[in-house]
């Protein structure tokens, strides 16, 4: 299942993924916002990371205008790790070596076209499990720990 979420400058791109998804018989669930009145991200981010933190959704696209804010609010949930990507490269990099489980968009910085193969991209790439890679994100996971016990 995946976890959809965006403010109002993140709706109309959403819309174009939505499509994508029923296109391709994929599973989502759709956190909102679910129309252009101003709204604010982090709502939405932490909707989608509670989603995925509790099992019920398995990766989240969340987008925004830049993809910045809600990627920022989307990471200070443990556990999340959301990658704003501009391109394909940035897409397949983050899944195969952060093993990202959520792909921010910034709807006022990518067209839809790339936005689409950017999605594509992030839904079909898998994290290689390269102990390199794994021990990195471990490493993130036990900041957060150590932070939190400050
Ligand atoms: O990082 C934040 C996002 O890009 C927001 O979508 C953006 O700040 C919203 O701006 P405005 O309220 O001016 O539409």
């Amino acid at each position: 299942m995946i976890a959809l979420g965006c403010d109002h400058g993140g709706y109309e791109l959403k819309q174009e993924i939505i499509k994508y998804l029923k296109d391709h018989e994929l599973d989502y669930k759709d956190f909102g916002t679910y129309s252009t009145e101003s709204c604010d991200y982090p709502d939405y981010a932490q909707a989608v990371a509670k989603a995925i933190l509790s099992g019920e959704c398995q990766r989240g696209i969340l987008i925004c205008g830049t993809g910045i804010g809600i990627s920022i609010a989307a990471n200070r949930y443990p556990g999340i790790r959301a990658a704003n990507c501009t391109d394909c490269f940035m897409a397949e990099a983050t899944r195969e070596h952060n093993d990202a489980n959520i792909l921010a968009l910034g709807a006022r910085v990518v067209g839809v076209g790339t936005a689409m193969k950017i999605v594509d991209t992030f839904l079909n790439t898998e994290f290689s499990g390269d102990p390199r890679h794994m021990r990195r994100i471990e490493k993130i996971e036990a900041a957060t720990m150590a932070s939190e016990k400050k």
